[in-house]
């Protein structure tokens, strides 16, 4: 996926201004920088979510396997750009149902329950969850632990077999040891997807990701590995940021 000369308002404010960034296949690639500096905007455009804002405007263009996301149909291009957000948000129904859902709506056949048993504890062995949760499925999926409910959010994005999952601050409802188990599960699923996450941690940022995009006031201020932007920010924002001088 490719991001080019991005501009995003919101009326007169301009969120995201003119940031061009690849997004890699095999990959993590980690929005930082301090709060309201455009990074949740930036995500939620690449699968088109910032359309929802009636005050949004956009121009520069977003491709995703070198097609323009604008030309495709919004509904299959959200599958392939799957978004995760930051508060866990199972639907009401089963564990099983909340999987099966994504694939239901997929096709134009509606599988039945047994077609979907294989598909849906593959998405969930996938995002680390099927051995907590084998013996459960039937069970209502809100009264799964806060971290399990995440990995099942996980699970949903991950059953349309999506080329990229977006990622806005998956950890921040969560404590450490959940954190830790996503943590892990990020770095497996790069294997199979392009993961783009938004954090305000930098440790996260640093544990997991592969590249690193620093924002600042709308702007792409540094792109680099995680180890140039941690280790050798070439901007001063950046060096003063990753110290942990402001934000
Ligand atoms: N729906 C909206 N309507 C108007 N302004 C918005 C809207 N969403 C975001 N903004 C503004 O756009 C700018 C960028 O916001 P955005 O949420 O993308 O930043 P962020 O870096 O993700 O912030 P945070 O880290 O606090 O989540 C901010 O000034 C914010 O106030």
């Amino acid at each position: 996926m490719r991001v080019d000369g991005l501009t995003i308002a919101y009326g007169e404010k301009v969120a995201v201004n003119n940031v061009t960034i690849p997004v890699r296949q095999g990959e993590v690639l980690a929005l930082i920088g301090p709060s309201g500096c455009g990074k949740t905007t930036l995500l939620r455009s690449l699968n088109r979510l910032t359309e929802l804002t009636a005050t949004a405007t956009r121009s520069g263009r977003i491709l995703l396997d070198g097609e323009d996301v604008d030309l495709l149909e919004v509904t299959r291009l959200r599958r392939r750009v799957s978004m995760v957000f930051q508060q866990p948000n199972p639907f009401p129904m089963s564990v099983f149902d909340n999987v099966a859902y994504a694939l239901r709506e997929q096709g134009s056949k509606r599988p039945g329950k047994k077609e979907l048993r294989e598909p849906v504890e593959d998405a969930l062995r996938r995002a680390g969850l099927l051995r907590e949760v084998q013996d459960d499925l039937d069970h209502p999926a809100l009264r799964l632990s806060g971290g399990q409910q995440q990995r099942l959010c996980i699970a949903r994005a991950l059953a349309a077999r999506p080329e990229v999952l977006l990622l806005d601050e998956p950890c921040s409802a969560l404590d450490p040891q959940s954190t830790a188990t996503i943590e892990d599960l990020i770095v497996q699923l790069r294997e199979e997807v392009a993961v783009v996450i938004v954090t305000h941690n930098l440790q996260q940022a640093q544990r997991i990701a592969d590249h690193v995009g620093f924002m600042y006031l709308g702007e792409l201020v540094e792109y680099g590995t995680a180890d140039q932007v941690f280790h050798r920010p070439r901007a001063r924002r950046t060096q003063d940021y990753v110290s942990g001088e402001f934000g």
